[in-house]
């Protein structure tokens, strides 16, 4: 059976098919820790992350049973650098996690608390020499292949930049049910203006293949949406014609790894 998020094929049933959510020693996502000894370590050598994202024209609004992704055509020329990265990435796609109930739904939790959602850009190293697309950067075994950036969502005020997006999840309700998106869809006007403040480490996707080649960096900032927001993302159908129930993965162990601060 393929992977999801219920009892029978959840985070915990992972390994069967997938052995490195196990034995893997940098797997994603982690909690944040800010204080004593495993803690995210400040480092004033980290860059503010610079993203160019020119307005989407064309793009797919796809319901994939296990989260809503949006995905912009092949020519899309998105592209992120600064930050802990030394190359320039790709944008590739953003999805959602989120949970039934505002008090869980984020896959990074800072100190143990998890947002009711969690946002994620993915991008791809687009200039190395191992590998020229998404799908050839996720097999090929590079430490920092891939980079996504981790916006937790929070419920406040509603967020006008995000409700083109919010509005379309009831015409993706059916899992396997995609939309292309109407008009142009601005990104930038997602984000916090200001990309100075994040945490950052190297870590996996947070789904199976579960491939340890991901940079993470996640930002401290919240991102605001309303209720009536949050509500449209718990009402999109998994395809077991129930709705999808908390897509996201439990924190996995630190190992050796170090988490660097870029704010104090
Ligand atoms: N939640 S995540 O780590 O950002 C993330 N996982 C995956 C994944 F498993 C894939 F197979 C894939 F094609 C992706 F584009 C992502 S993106
Ligand atoms: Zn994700």
């Amino acid at each position: 059976a393929p992977w999801g998020y219920s009892k029978e094929n959840g985070p915990a049933t992972w390994h069967k098919d997938c052995p490195i959510a196990n034995t893997g020693v940098r797997q994603s996502p982690i909690d944040l820790i800010t204080t004593g000894q495993t803690c995210a370590k400040y480092d004033s050598n980290l860059k503010p992350v610079i993203v160019s994202y020119p307005a989407f024209s064309e793009a797919t609004f796809l319901n994939n049973g296990h989260s809503v992704q949006f995905q912009p055509s092949a020519g899309n020329l998105s592209e992120l650098s600064g930050g802990p990265l030394t190359k320039k990435y790709k944008f590739e796609q953003f999805h959602f996690h989120w949970g039934n109930n505002d008090s869980e739904g984020s896959e990074h939790r800072v100190n143990g608390k998890m947002y009711p959602a969690e946002l994620h850009l993915v991008h791809w190293n687009s200039e190395s020499p191992n590998f020229s697309s998404f799908q050839e950067a996720v097999g090929s075994n590079d430490p920092h292949a891939l980079c996504v950036l981790g916006f937790f969502l929070k419920v406040g005020a509603e967020n006008a930049s995000l409700k083109p997006i919010t509005d379309l999840l009831s015409k993706v309700k059916n899992a396997g049910s995609s939309v292309s998106f109407p008009g142009k869809f601005d990104l930038k006007a997602v984000l916090p203006e200001t990309l100075t403040d994040y945490y950052t480490y190297d870590g996996s996707l947070t789904t199976p293949p579960l491939a340890e080649c991901v940079k993470w960096i996640v930002f401290k900032e919240p991102i605001e949406v309303s209720t009536a927001q949050m509500e449209a993302f718990r009402a999109v159908d998994d395809g077991h014609g129930k709705p999808i129930t908390g897509n996201y993965r439990p924190p996995c162990p630190l190992h050796t790894r170090t988490v660097a601060a870029s704010f104090k």
